[in-house]
């Protein structure tokens, strides 16, 4: 397999991006809207090691070019929509520079001063201005899960999951960045013991751990993306909490699907990883039975080899618990079939639309994506390090998603995906 870009045995002049257990090795270089300290304007950059490179200093300077001003922008819209052979050049470009054989930046003290923002400084924001967001539900797993907790324990998934990569559509208005904090919602909830139903802060709010892409290029409408050629619409990757309001969601979604339970926050992480920086990941998916319809069939090897972690701080202030360890590649659908699935009725695609991969549970223990699954729909609360329990989130909790592809000696990390819970608006 050959790997497009930095490989795996470069080392940057930044040291800190040379230890094996950053996110952000010179074979990552993951772009994020930043601003170098909080208040000023947003421009592109990568993450390496414990910094930020500014790419719209970069560009200033003549060392960085893709044909047009992209980089002093507050999206990485205009970036994406040059397409995947600029993306290639500037990944290469840029890991030429942070090379440490490479002097033009190394040893330019002016420009390094101007180009290398200590992370712990900056303001991170969404990296992409989103037109529509879906979330898929293809983990079998968490689907049967669901499907006993919600419906019926004897047929926990429904016929049609394993012909297609089932989805929702879901609300880009209210995708976030990591770090925002995210307000309990008010809504309808069935109590069970009830005719009607009440109106109020929900009582049983979720996390969901998934992982995201960010589509890449613009399709016509009425023009189906073929499974073979899907994955070259992928710009990259970022993790995704798509907070789920249990009660909420029980009450609404037959015969329509969620709501208001999925309606109100989905934060993600605010550095993209580049879907070529993913490569050195790929790995073979779990077999298909039944065998699925022509349009949803490939060949070669479609998932990636992503460890992912879910933690939650409890507002008690005592130290994180570990939710659930899982990995990406247990997903039954991959990007490409999701890709091709949404497209084949004629459904168009555009920059920066984000795909969330539902909810990543595997089939061991402790790798459930969901407090739902955790903890059986609230009924056998989980304990948490420091004492007490959680049946589902309270407010103040902070829940946090990480990941990482794990490289020989280095990682290809996607930071953290964080946000703290709010009470709920007062009625
Ligand atoms: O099975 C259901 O009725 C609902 C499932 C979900 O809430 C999951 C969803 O958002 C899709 C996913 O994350 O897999
Ligand atoms: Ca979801
Ligand atoms: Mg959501």
């Amino acid at each position: 397999m050959t790997t497009i870009g930095p490989q795996p045995d470069w080392r940057s002049w930044v040291e800190s991006a040379n230890s094996a257990d950053t996110h952000f090795p010179i074979q990552n270089l993951p772009y994020g809207v930043f601003s170098p300290e909080p208040g000023a304007s947003p421009r592109i950059g990568v993450a390496i090691g414990d910094f930020v490179l500014d790419l719209s200093e970069l560009e200033a300077e003549g060392l960085l070019w893709c044909g047009k001003k992209v980089f002093d922008h507050s999206t990485l819209n205009p970036f994406i929509t040059l397409g995947r052979a600029a993306w290639r050049d500037a990944r290469q470009r840029i890991a030429q520079l942070l090379r440490d054989s490479e002097p033009a930046l190394r040893d330019n003290v002016m420009l390094r001063e101007r180009c290398l923002v200590p992370s712990t400084r900056v303001q991170m924001h969404l990296p992409v201005q989103i037109p529509g967001y879906t979330d898929f539900y293809s983990s079998k797993e968490h689907a049967t899960n669901v499907g006993k907790l919600f419906r019926d324990p004897d047929n926990a998934l429904l016929p049609n999951w394993l012909e297609m990569p089932i989805a929702y559509n879901g609300r880009a208005s209210s995708v976030v960045v990591s770090g925002t904090p995210v307000q309990r919602p008010n809504g309808q909830m069935k109590l069970p013991d009830q005719q009607r139903p009440v109106f109020g802060a929900c009582r049983k709010l979720d996390l969901e751990l998934e992982m995201g892409f960010i589509v890449g290029a613009q399709t016509p409408l009425g023009t189906p993306i073929p499974c073979d050629q899907a994955q070259e619409y992928v710009f990259g990757m970022v993790l995704l909490n798509d907070w789920s309001a249990r009660d909420l969601q029980a009450w609404e979604y037959v015969p329509l699907g969620p709501f208001n339970a999925k309606t109100f926050a989905t934060t993600i992480s605010p550095w993209v990883v580049p879907f070529d920086a993913l490569e050195p990941f790929r790995v073979a998916q779990p077999s298909q039975s039944p065998e699925p319809l022509a349009y949803l069939q490939q060949t070669g090897e479609h998932a990636f080899d992503i460890h992912l972690e879910a933690w939650l701080r409890p507002h008690e202030g005592h130290d994180e618990t570990l939710l659930c360890q899982t990995n990406f590649r247990y997903l039954y659908w991959s990007i490409a079939q999701q890709l091709a699935h949404h497209t084949v009725s004629g459904c168009n695609v555009r920059v920066g639309d984000l795909m969330g991969s539902g909810t990543i549970s595997g089939p061991e223990p402790g790798s459930l994506g969901s407090l739902l699954e955790i903890t059986l729909n609230g009924r056998e609360p989980l304990a948490l390090k420091g004492g007490g329990q959680r049946g589902f989130i309270e407010d103040g909790d902070a829940i946090r998603l990480t990941g990482w592809c794990q490289g020989e000696g280095y990682r290809v990390g996607f930071g953290n995906c964080e946000g703290k819970v709010l009470a709920a608006r007062s009625l």
